[in-house]
């Protein structure tokens, strides 16, 4: 049973967050905080969502809140570094937020990007990582066919463990697919599965070697286990810049995959200036803890969203919370 909007409301907290560096091109995450049974949980889709796409996210944050959460099958969980389409002066500075982290994920093709500065970020990266670490890059479907292949043909020399959503429609990431596999890169689908009418359509059509999961889009853990049980591919679990309690949401959905064999996209704390608690999710040892996150009414208070944006959240709580009960 759905909590009443009323008690939803009762414990909503509107957070705005700044980053590190710049991101998606934002430079503060704004997130609600709820208080339910379970203990705190997070709706944090990003402001330019339409209701529709937004109503999942806020399943997810009541069924973290409210719902059944799965018995964790593992206790930590290796993460990525994920690094921004900064420029290479500042990709150690960045790195360096991610200790332990033997994998990066690098963000590439970025609207007003060049391919140029992509390859020499990722090389940058491969120098500072070593022969051992890995390194996949996610284009956001920035790129059409004829692009990514030029792209990934680039980036070769780097030795990629993945490409993650170098186009966007489900059969240009099928073409390209079948264009790199004498290379032996996989291609990994993310806004395929989440923004998707049907998130298993990329893996039933073959357009993609590993599925990017994330709870929130997903409509939670319990919703991302069916998605991962009835893909039979592998996953890799990330999220979407989320607070430390929205990672823990993530930590708890990858502790509960059968099988994990890619590092996660759940360090991102690491991008955030500041967080809502005073021990956040982030990497040790290139890991996160799974566990359950205790907010800091202190810094809920110095980070709280102003009266205009708090107010815009909660009506965007309303209207998405009307269109799962309808
Ligand atoms: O997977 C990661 O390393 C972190 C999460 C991430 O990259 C991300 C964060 C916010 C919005 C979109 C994405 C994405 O994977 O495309
Ligand atoms: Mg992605």
């Amino acid at each position: 049973m759905n909590p009443a909007l009323h008690d939803l409301l009762a414990s909503a907290r509107v957070v705005s967050l700044p980053l590190v560096t710049r991101f998606r091109g934002i430079d503060t995450r704004e997130a609600v905080l709820f208080h339910g049974p379970n203990g705190w949980t997070e709706f944090s889709p990003f402001v330019e969502y339409e209701d529709a796409e937004s109503a999942s996210w806020l399943a997810a944050a009541i069924d973290f809140g409210w719902g059944t959460t799965p018995t964790p099958l593992r206790d930590r969980i290796h993460v990525n570094a994920t690094l921004p389409a900064v420029g290479v002066s500042e990709v150690e500075a960045v790195l360096a937020r991610f200790p332990g982290c033997r994998t990066v994920k690098v963000k590439v093709a970025e609207v007003g990007g060049l391919l140029a500065d992509d390859v020499a970020r990722v090389a940058r990266v491969r120098e500072l990582l070593g022969p051992d670490g890995r390194i996949r890059v996610d284009a956001n479907g920035g790129w059409n066919v004829d692009e990514a292949e030029t792209a990934i043909h680039a980036f070769a020399p780097y030795d990629l463990e993945y490409v993650e959503q170098p186009c966007a429609s489900v059969e240009e990431l099928a073409e390209i697919r079948v264009r790199v596999k004498y290379m032996g890169i996989p291609i990994a689908a993310d806004e395929s599965v989440r923004k998707a009418e049907d998130p298993l359509l990329v893996a039933r059509a073959g357009a993609a070697n590993i599925l990017v999961l994330k709870a929130q889009p997903l409509g939670g853990v319990a919703a991302a286990l069916n998605i991962v049980r009835d893909a039979g591919l592998p996953v890799v679990i990330s999220s979407a810049l989320d607070t430390s309690v929205g990672l823990s949401m993530g930590a708890f959905l990858a502790a509960s995959v059968p099988e994990l064999d890619f590092d996660c996209g759940l360090g991102t704390a690491a991008l955030l200036a500041a967080d809502v608690t005073d021990a956040p999710l982030v990497a040790v040892d290139g890991q996160i803890e799974v566990r359950r996150v205790d907010v800091s009414d202190e810094l809920l208070d110095r980070h709280a969203a102003s009266a205009e944006r708090t107010a815009w959240w909660l009506a965007r709580v309303e209207r998405c919370h009307a269109l799962l009960a309808g």
